[in-house]
């Protein structure tokens, strides 16, 4: 199973062999746990282990195998973040996809070897979305080929970018281009921030932290300042666009092609709150099948919570969806890797339908990860309140993804957008130009759905009910859209007026495309155990997904109420199925108890000896008598008793 969830039997081994040689090195720990440390703590413990992992990664991983580099960042920095996080999420990517050669040969060996920090500078404090609004400008100055950065007023500061505050010493820069007073839009720029050697902030720079976060807070999300900052014209990024020294202005093949470091992350964030995801339940799995409390029949001794089925509908419908996710992030990450090759060959034909998936998939995917963790929590009880449990910590870094990377309501409208020309092709009898992804928007279905009408039938039935639910909403949201347009609202108007049935289009569509993905993978499997397990856990999905979207399907009588009582059996059917397996489900996901960090959910199961051992550990319990006692409340009760 460890070999479906990570994509090979060689690379669930390599993991394993990583978490061995972690284990036996002590100096790759955290010396105590993290949520007894404070943030300048837990940011100088993840330094220490930063620079170890830079002079011994060699020695425990491939550094060239993307993967690898991810699962050693798990299990030895945590997914608290680190000093360099952002280094290799979105500063070796933008250079790696927008610098040219001859930019690429000046800075990116530098920032593999670590002899440089590097950090996306975008979000400004008044606008993060609106990229078209953002103020930083960059202006040319075509007597000394230099461009000139600017922070116009309070709101124009970058504001979040990761590791910006303390840790970079570079980052690329988005900024407004403006040559010759005229505004060419967003462009990234490669910007020294701080000295080499002395770390300070170069002259006509202001930076710093923004202050303690939700969670994810080893990370130093920062704020920064231009004051007429001047930088060489060569450091615009120039693979797709280029300015020359005279100011011609040379544009790319595509408007948006300045925009991939945010798909690049879009596209790999998906495996990654599969991971939280899985991480969670795993904690809480384990838990509730240790965890004993009251009795489902009188005469017998007290259960495991995991019996009662509230806790198995609270739990395994999210197994589902974590490898749902994941089986759906390695295909999209594989789309994403094909599309950024034929882009760096001028070919950019499929950027909008990566656009498209990877919008709808993040928001969808981010979404459900965080319902999927705060009941994972839940189900853990007043023990899952503890920080012992370390939920909360997963919750709080996971649900960052909401937000980061483009706010989820803002990401659904883009694929929205591709939904609604995509659904003008099919009213003007174009079928046959839609994409693949959206081909389904252009079959007949049947006038009714097929669940439970057909033996045999497989998942077909089911995909084909989810593709009706999404192309009449896909349809009914585009003609409601086109309708107002007709009464003569303006475009923009009708669109925010649709705007609540275009997202629900775009949940649909996404949720209809992580279904295939699971039955596509499913399909795949040779190994007759494997396929049983997954099919189990696939049959949960659909019927589980059916019936949260059912109220789509039941409105134009497209299933019937006693299919609707099926889908129900069948849910209830199959968590009884997959009980027996819940918990290898997701010890299937390999998950060291170094990597998971939760003293509840620890491998051993001695949840109670371990949560007591912790609570002593507690800095509070070093002395029997706190100084906020003696100093406060012990004069307080001594007044209160004269
Ligand atoms: C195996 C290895 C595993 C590794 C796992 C890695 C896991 C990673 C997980 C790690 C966990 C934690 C890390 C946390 C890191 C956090 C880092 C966060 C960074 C950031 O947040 S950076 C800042 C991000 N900011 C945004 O995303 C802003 C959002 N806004 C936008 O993107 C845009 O403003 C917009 C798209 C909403 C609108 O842009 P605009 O220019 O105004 O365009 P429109 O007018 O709306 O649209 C015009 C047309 O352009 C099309 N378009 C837009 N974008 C794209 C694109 N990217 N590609 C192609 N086409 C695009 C759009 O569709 C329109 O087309 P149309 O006119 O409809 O044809
Ligand atoms: C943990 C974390 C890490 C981050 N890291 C970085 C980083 O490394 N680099 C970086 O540059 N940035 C980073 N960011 C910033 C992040 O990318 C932005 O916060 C994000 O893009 C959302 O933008 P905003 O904050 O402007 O939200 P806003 O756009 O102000 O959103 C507020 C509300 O307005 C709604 N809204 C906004 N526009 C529209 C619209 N057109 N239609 C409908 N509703 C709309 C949203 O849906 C939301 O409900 C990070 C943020 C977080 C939380």
């Amino acid at each position: 199973m460890a070999a479906q969830i990570w994509g090979s039997e060689k690379r669930a081994r390599r993991r394993r062999e990583i978490s061995a040689k972690i284990a036996q090195m002590p100096e790759l720990h955290d010396s105590k746990p993290l949520p007894f440390m404070t943030r300048e703590e837990k940011i100088m413990e993840s330094a220490r282990k930063l620079t170890i992992l830079t002079e011994k990664m060699g020695q425990i991983i491939d550094p060239t195998d993307p993967a690898e580099l991810y699962h050693l960042n798990n299990e030895v920095l945590g997914l608290e973040g680190n000093p360099m996080a952002l280094h290799g999420v979105m500063f070796i990517p933008a250079l790696s996809a927008q610098a040219s050669d001859e930019q690429q040969a000046k800075w990116l060996p530098r920032a593999l070897r670590r002899e440089i920090i590097g950090t996306y500078a975008q979000t400004e404090l008044g606008h993060g979305t609106n990229l078209q609004n953002l103020e930083t400008t960059a202006t040319y100055d075509l007597a000394t080929q230099e461009f000139v950065l600017h922070t116009p007023q309070i709101t124009a500061l970058k504001w979040w970018p990761g590791n910006l505050g303390k840790s970079s010493n570079y980052a690329v820069v988005v900024a407004h281009m403006i040559i010759k007073a005229k505004n060419y839009g967003p462009h990234p720029f490669m910007v020294q921030l701080r000295d080499e050697k002395t770390h300070e902030p170069l002259p006509g720079i202001t930076i710093g932290d923004i202050g303690p976060k939700m969670a994810y807070n080893i990370v130093d999300n920062g704020f920064l300042g231009f004051n007429k900052y001047r930088i060489p014209r060569t450091n615009l990024l120039m693979r797709h666009t280029k300015v020359e020294a005279d100011g011609t202005y040379i544009k790319p093949p595509h408007a948006k092609i300045n925009y991939s470091a945010m798909v690049h992350v879009r596209a790999y964030m998906l495996t990654g709150q599969a991971i939280m995801l899985a991480s969670a339940l795993n904690i809480a799995t384990r838990y509730s099948s240790v965890r004993r409390q009251g009795q489902i029949d009188k005469s017998q001794p007290e259960v495991k919570v995991l019996e009662y089925q509230t806790q198995q509908h609270r739990l395994f419908p999210s197994i589902a969806r974590a490898y749902a996710f994941q089986f759906a992030g390695a295909e999209t990450v594989k789309l994403y890797e094909h599309v950024l090759k034929e882009m760096k060959s001028g070919n950019v034909s499929l950027m909008a339908d990566l656009h498209a998936l990877t919008s709808g998939l993040k928001s969808v995917v981010t979404y459900q990860t965080g319902e999927g963790i705060e009941q994972a929590r839940m189900a853990c009880g007043g023990h899952g309140y503890s920080m012992a449990s370390y939920i909360s910590e997963i919750y709080g870094v996971a649900i960052g993804g909401c937000t980061y990377e483009g706010e989820n309501m803002v990401m659904l409208l883009q694929l929205a957008r591709y939904l609604v020309k995509s659904a003008a092709l099919v009213k003007s009898g174009q079928s046959s130009k839609l994409g693949p992804l959206v081909a389904y928007l252009g079959v007949k279905s049947e006038p009714t759905s097929l669940i439970d009408r057909i033996p045999n039938s497989g998942f077909t039935e089911y995909v084909k009910t989810f593709q009706h639910v999404s192309k009449r909403q896909t349809l009914k949201a585009a003609d409601m859209f086109f309708g107002l347009m007709e009464k003569g609202e303006k475009r923009e108007i009708a669109w925010n007026k649709c705007s609540v049935e275009l997202n629900r289009a775009s949940r649909l569509h996404t949720r209809l495309f992580i279904v295939e993905a699971f039955v596509r993978r499913v399909n795949e499997i040779a190994d007759i155990r494997i396929k049983e397990a997954l099919t189990d856990l696939l049959h949960l999905h659909v019927n589980y997904e059916l019936l949260d979207i059912a109220s789509y399907a039941l409105e134009d009588g497209f299933l019937s109420a006693s299919q609707l009582d099926y889908i129900r059996d069948q849910v209830y059917l199959y968590l009884g199925k997959i009980r027996p397996n819940a918990v290898s489900l997701l010890d299937s996901w390999e998950f060291s108890d170094i990597e998971l960090r939760s003293v509840l959910g620890r491998r051993d199961g001695n949840v109670y000896e371990n949560l007591f051992k912790w609570a002593k550990s507690s800095p509070l319990n070093k002395t029997d008598v706190l100084s906020s006692v003696t100093q406060y409340l012990k004069p307080m009760m001594e007044k209160a008793r004269l």
